[in-house]
């Protein structure tokens, strides 16, 4: 059996990150950032009123109230503002660039004028004193051009989209999508929702796969159960191979009779042994020189657990983040058993007691066996206890790996 890491490392060591791709801004939502974006254009891209109302000279309403002629009109959008003479004032509309002469806004309410669409007077009270700057966004104020917006690795959501364009972007470099292929193998499986019959149980791990994909930032490309049929899943793993950066399998890589992953696939990719519990079965290889293939063992907890640990750092790496996740540390709430000589994820529960980490109970009843499928829905996270460890007891520090 080899260590986590060594099998981490072996994995890690044969993906690498998707060719970087250039996307209108539209289409990069949900995606990340392949470069840093600097700003082309200052934000505010020029000096501009933050209200609607006049540009003055400040020194020129100091002794408010006070008349002043209006020598035009600014409205947003406008390309060649009129300049606000000595005494003078130019009505100006929020946004609108600010007039030259002028170093502050007085809004329209601090006048005479009505506020709305009313035409042009000829001269405006000015009711109150304001100071320079007031109401005069700056250009250059949120950044100036040059400035580093956004990093490599950002996750594209809404919020970072508007500031790359409000920088004077267009389009921005980002890591594609991985789509990823998923796979379960075995003649037991049926469809969700059929009357399974005697000895056939759902195909729960397809849809667990597939979310787990899309929760990881990637796009899964469910390609169904296949029976106990080596010829059969060469034949859907090769017509699925140009479509697909990454495939993930399920059940098929133990020592059973009909373990049909690795009849399939044993002569191009690696099987081994694990020192993890469970998920100790698993296989890994690179099909066609590009797609990495993770054939995962079929029990559900183990496709959890080994796609935590194997796959989502190898779909991170596709997607050029840093693979792996901080562990973070949690204390058991309740004791239990743990197997000699293997790493032991528990999938648990996470309780807000008050203690100084957060305490975890596995979020099974039965304990960490890899069948109890129905378990996992109250799962937040997987406890990780030491190879050393025989037994947890309540107080027990553990790690804790989060997957949200
Ligand atoms: N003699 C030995 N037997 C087993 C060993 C061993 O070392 N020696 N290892 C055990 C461990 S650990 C695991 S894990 C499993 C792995 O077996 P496979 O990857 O070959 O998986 P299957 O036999 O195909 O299935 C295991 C289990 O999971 C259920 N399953 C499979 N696919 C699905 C699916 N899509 N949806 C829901 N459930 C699924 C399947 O019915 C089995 O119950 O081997 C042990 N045996
Ligand atoms: O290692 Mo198996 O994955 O115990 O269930």
């Amino acid at each position: 059996m080899i260590t986590v890491e060594e099998y981490q490392e072996s994995v890690l060591a044969r993906v690498e990150p998707l060719a970087p791709r250039r996307v209108p801004v539209a289409q990069a939502h949900g995606l990340h950032l392949a470069e840093d974006v600097t700003a082309v254009l200052a934000v505010p891209p020029f000096t501009n009123s933050a209200m609607d109302g006049f540009a003055v000279r400040a020194a020129d309403v100091s002794g408010a109230p006070v008349s002043l002629p209006v020598a035009g009109d600014v409205p947003a959008g406008t390309t060649h503002p009129v300049a606000v003479p000595p005494g003078g004032a130019v009505r100006i509309m929020t946004g609108a660039p600010l007039p030259a002469g002028a170093d502050a806004v007085v809004p329209v309410e601090l006048t005479d004028q009505p506020p709305g669409a009313v035409v042009l007077p000829p001269a405006v009270e000015v009711r109150r004193a304001v100071a320079v700057g007031a109401h005069v966004r700056s250009a250059g104020e949120d950044v100036r051009p040059g400035d580093t917006v956004l990093a490599a690795g950002t996750l594209l959501g809404a919020t970072q989209l508007s500031a790359a364009v409000s920088a004077g972007h267009g389009e921005l470099l980002v890591r594609p999508r991985p789509r990823v292929g998923v796979l379960a193998t075995g003649d037991e499986l049926c469809p969700p929702g059929t009357d399974p019959g005697p000895g056939r149980i759902p195909d729960s791990n397809s849809v667990l796969v597939a979310g787990l994909v899309r929760e990881a930032g990637c796009e899964p490309v469910v390609l169904g159960a296949v029976g106990d049929d080596p010829e059969r899943l060469s034949e859907v793993v090769a017509a699925a191979l140009p479509g697909i950066d990454a495939l993930v399998t399920s059940g098929g890589v133990s020592v059973g009779t009909k373990d049909v992953v690795k009849a399939a696939l044993a002569d191009r990719i690696g099987f081994t042994k694990v020192a993890m519990q469970p998920g100790k079965p698993q296989g890994f290889g690179v099909l066609d020189g590009r797609v990495p293939v993770f054939a995962l063992p079929g029990n559900p907890v183990s496709v959890l657990v080994s796609f935590h640990v194997h796959v989502a750092p190898g779909l991170r790496r596709l997607l050029g983040l840093p693979a792996r996740l901080p562990l973070a540390r949690a204390r058991a709430a309740v004791a239990w058993r743990c197997p000699a000589g293997r790493r032991q994820f528990v999938p648990v529960v996470l309780e807000d007691d008050g203690v100084d980490l957060p305490s975890v109970r596995p979020a099974s009843a039965g304990g960490s066996a890899s069948h109890l499928v129905a378990s996992l829905a109250a799962a937040e996270a997987l406890a990780v206890v030491a190879e050393d460890v025989d037994a947890v007891a309540p107080g027990d520090e553990v790690g804790l790996l989060r997957w949200s």
